[in-house]
């Protein structure tokens, strides 16, 4: 890869500007990144207030609209044979184009500045080991959400992309992209790309794409986002809907850049970093960019509202509740899912602060629904109410087997469920749950202190004191083990024997920078499922 002082010159060259603040910098594996030479002033509140980091004119863009393979389309029918693919596909298939260019492209510097195929490692495209050691993660889950993979991309590549780019006159090209290039631009666009606006949906930005990723950031990009998908004006335009007539709001000064603008302090000496999306888990960063953060608070360990039901009805020791109809039992945790979400509405059921159950999203992102246990080893609502449902089915199920004794009545483990008598069941579990969690981490802090023994006597072994409510608590303890026991047993099955420091010190051991990543994400998912079975042993 040439210096990043050859890029520097040809972004200078075609209009960028970089604040002088700012640096580009090679590091010593072959990779790009931006520095701050000295403090930069504190953002402000609207885009023409924020800072600038630097300027990107909308020219310089790179997408399906500007590209040599967009003026080397005879018609624009052609270009719309790509329209109906994802647009990650279809910038691709011009990135590839323009790859194949070489120095008769107008991107050839800034490309030769992008990393080559083999040193972006985007878990989309594994295969072997390091495919192998996704088994069973959130990681393989978000792959297969992405569906796309190096077959999908053959298959794409011969039956959309060569038929079109061979079609091209001769001088347009000297020769259409091979799979090797198509593949290359597809890790540029899925490791590189933004989303600048309606008009450039997905592109590749050079100097934006320079940054790194962190959380938070120090850095954003800024665009007129909402302009005519048609012809990309920002004002009334020949496609309006009225034909753009009188009425139509102008700006004074239409942005003809893309910005980079920063929205906190740089220090001194810092890496100043951009953000790639809002609440981005490991196994997104890991599938797309080939990256993961350390302690990344987005992470979650999801689950199929079925699945997790299946898992705990195997799991439970109840033989009635293992026949129960599943069918019926997802229905009712459906209902129950929307049941919580309408009374927490007016007030949320539980305390915000419970150590092991999440409160609802105020905005729930798609990996924020449904049944998950999130970052901080807490079950979310819905998977706490899959939990609840199948802790009092067995508990019930278990009292319906002794001699009648209680005051309160023992159902058998029918699946009507009772919606409002379900919510109750639930928070009383879930407090329930919370205070023997409290009374362990209070046995857990008095034996390290050295008084374990002399304070034994207070905590009531017996705790609480209604045989049912122990029972309820115990099934509840044991299912919420299930599933993560579930989830483990379907990892590689080297791993399973290990723990998360065994896992780590794998990753630190293996050469391979695929197969390292692959087991270090897996180290970080074992870490979380082992912290929620260890919180959910009450004794
Ligand atoms: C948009 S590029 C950023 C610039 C890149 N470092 C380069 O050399 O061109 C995205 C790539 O940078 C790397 N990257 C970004 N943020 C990172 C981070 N926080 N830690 C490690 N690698 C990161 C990953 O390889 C990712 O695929």
């Amino acid at each position: 890869m040439p210096p990043p002082s050859a890029l520097s010159r040809w972004l200078t060259q075609e209009g960028v500007h970089l604040d002088p603040r700012i640096h580009l910098v090679s590091r010593p594996d072959g990779s790009t990144a931006v520095t701050s030479a000295a403090a930069l002033i504190s953002p402000g509140q609207t885009r023409k207030s924020f800072p600038s980091v630097a300027r990107i004119p909308l020219s310089l863009v790179l997408s399906h609209r500007s590209s040599s393979l967009a003026q080397a389309l005879d018609s624009p029918l052609e270009e719309d044979s790509l329209a109906s693919y994802a647009p990650a596909l279809r910038l691709a298939v011009h990135v590839a184009h323009e790859l194949s260019l070489g120095s008769k492209s107008r991107w050839a510097t800034y490309l030769e500045h992008c990393p080559a195929r083999e040193s972006v490692h985007i878990a989309l495209l594994w295969q072997g080991e390091a495919q192998r050691w996704t088994r069973g993660t959130e990681l393989e889950r978000e792959c297969a959400r992405i569906g796309v993979d190096e077959a999908v991309l053959k298959r794409f590549y011969n039956h959309v992309a060569l038929p079109l780019l061979s079609s091209l006159p001769s001088s347009s090209s000297a020769s259409p992209p091979s799979f090797s290039t198509f593949l290359h631009a597809y890790v540029l666009v899925s490791s590189r790309a933004f989303q600048v606006s309606s008009y450039h949906p997905l592109a590749l930005v050079p100097l934006a794409d320079a940054f790194n990723h962190s959380d938070p950031p120090h850095a954003h990009l800024a665009s007129d986002t909402w302009v005519c998908p048609e012809c990309g004006r920002l004002g009334a335009c020949p496609h309006d809907d009225d034909g753009g007539g009188p009425g139509h709001e102008e700006r004074d000064e239409p942005l003809e850049t893309v910005d980079m603008v920063s929205e906190r302090k740089i220090n001194p000496g810092e890496e100043v970093f951009n953000t790639y999306g809002a609440g981005l888990s490991n196994a997104h960063l890991v599938a797309a960019y080939g990256f993961l953060l350390e302690g990344n608070e987005h992470d979650v360990v999801s689950f199929g509202g079925r699945e997790a039901l299946q898992t705990m009805l195997r799991a439970s020791d109840s033989a009635a509740v293992g026949d129960v109809d599943l069918d019926a039992l997802e229905h009712a945790l459906d209902s129950l899912g929307a049941a919580w979400r309408a009374a927490a509405a007016s007030a949320p059921l539980l305390d915000e602060g419970h150590p092991l159950i999440a409160p609802l999203p105020s905005s729930p992102t798609p990996n924020l629904l449904g049944c998950f246990i999130d970052a901080d080893a807490r079950l979310s609502p819905e998977l706490w109410l899959a939990v609840s449902l199948v802790a009092w089915l067995t508990a019930r199920d278990d009292e319906a087997q002794r001699p009648a004794k209680r005051a309160r009545s023992a159902a058998p483990p029918a699946v009507v469920v009772d919606a409002s008598e379900a919510l109750q069941d639930a928070v009383q579990l879930a407090e329930l749950a919370e205070e023997a969690w409290r009374r362990c981490e209070e046995e857990a802090a008095a034996d390290a202190d050295g008084l374990g023994d002399a304070d034994a006597g207070a905590r009531d072994v017996a705790w609480p004191a209604d045989e049912f409510e122990r029972e309820a608590l115990r099934c509840a303890s044991a299912l919420v083990r299930s599933v993560c026991a579930a989830r483990i047993e379907e990892q590689v099955e080297e791993a399973r024997g290990m723990d998360a420091s065994a896992l780590y010190e794998r990753a630190e051991e293996t050469a391979d920078p695929s197969l390292r990543l692959a087991i270090e994400y897996l180290a970080g998912e074992r870490l979380l499922l082992d912290r929620v079975s260890s919180q959910w042993t009450f004794s």
